[in-house]
């Protein structure tokens, strides 16, 4: 079966994106999609993203203003398709429904799985989720670690990874319920890092993965209303993490790091092959910082992770 290049469009409007119904007699009819369409023999997506918004909305969209958000590949069984997702916040005019179908604007947190295509799931993760993933870094105490990560707050990171490894599980307790308050607070969300089994009793927003926990499982260790993360380094890994049901991945090192002097850098033309072929949203990790989120978007990934770029 022949692959279909489909142009899908995210439009943001004061924090709101556009949401279409299909029509009951279209393929996976009856739910709700992002503005798109197949792309045309000759045209570019950035061109058939143009075309399709204004067929389907009335919207102009200046084609400079369009920036990749994620590629997904996806068989249906009756069809298989690349959904070629792109976001713009410029476009222009009022959105109407042109071929008769109901539209809405929804902020991103109002989109649920069930209502959308299969295939719609990471692209809903990733517009969840920030472009900047934060992991703590070390600190002498309990009671140092939180002091620090309330200070480093202010930097807005939009998700937090709870990660020291070297603590004993009561002492790890104690720090997740400390900073589970003050990432409350701050209206920050909060991940703990490590085994599922250290998740009970602890009122945080997901788990995140390291490798060698992710390797032994052959299930997603927590429900769908967790976050799930995976720290990923090779296809293979990717693979698995996906295979999990992973909602998200950071892919390492991407450039050379302090933390892993001996591992060779994958650099960014690795990554984007690789972010390319994943069908979930991936975050760049090892040696890199704010700077380095564009880069990391335009190869395809969510933005980047780490530990030294935040916490000092
Ligand atoms: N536009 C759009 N299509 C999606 C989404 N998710 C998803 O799986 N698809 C699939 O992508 C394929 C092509 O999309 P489409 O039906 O909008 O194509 P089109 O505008 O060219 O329609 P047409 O064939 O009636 O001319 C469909 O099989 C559809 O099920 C989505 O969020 N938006
Ligand atoms: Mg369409």
């Amino acid at each position: 079966m022949k692959e279909v290049h489909v142009a899908v469009a995210v439009i943001y409007r004061q924090g709101q994106v556009l949401i279409a119904r299909r029509p009951d007699s279209a393929h996976q009819g009856g739910l709700l999609e992002f503005p798109g369409g197949k792309v045309e023999p000759g045209e570019s997506v950035q061109m058939a993203l143009v075309r399709e918004i204004d067929e389907e909305t009335g919207l102009k969209v200046p084609p400079a203003s369009l920036q990749p958000v994620i590629g997904i590949r996806h068989d249906y069984g009756d069809k298989r398709v690349f959904l070629d997702v792109w976001r713009t916040d410029a476009a222009e005019g009022e959105a109407h429904g042109r071929e008769g179908q109901p539209i809405q604007w929804l902020a991103p947190d109002q989109l649920r799985d069930e209502d959308f295509p299969a295939a719609n799931r990471p692209i809903i993760r990733a517009l969840k989720l920030p472009c900047q993933l934060a992991i703590t870094g070390g600190f002498d105490d309990v009671e140092q670690g939180v002091e620090r990560l309330r200070q480093q707050l202010q930097h807005q990171p939009g998700m937090v990874v709870l990660r020291a490894p070297w603590l004993c599980a009561e002492d790890y307790q104690a720090f997740a319920a400390a900073a589970q308050e003050v990432c409350h607070k701050a209206g920050v969300a909060l991940l703990a890092h490590g085994s599922a089994s250290c998740l009970p009793g602890l009122a945080v927003d997901g788990l995140h993965l390291p490798w060698r926990e992710a390797a032994g499982l052959d299930e997603r260790p927590v429900p769908a209303s967790c976050w799930l993360g995976v720290s990923c380094h090779d296809e293979a890994q990717l693979a698995h993490a996906i295979a999990l049901g992973a909602d998200f991945v950071t892919l390492a090192p991407v450039q050379p790091t302090r933390t892993h002097p001996d591992v060779a850098a994958m650099g960014w033309a690795r990554f984007q092959a690789l972010t390319a072929a994943a069908t979930v949203p991936v975050y760049a990790l090892g040696g890199l910082g704010p700077d380095d989120v564009n880069q990391a978007r335009e190869a395809g990934g969510q933005g980047i992770a780490g530990i030294g770029y935040w916490w000092r």
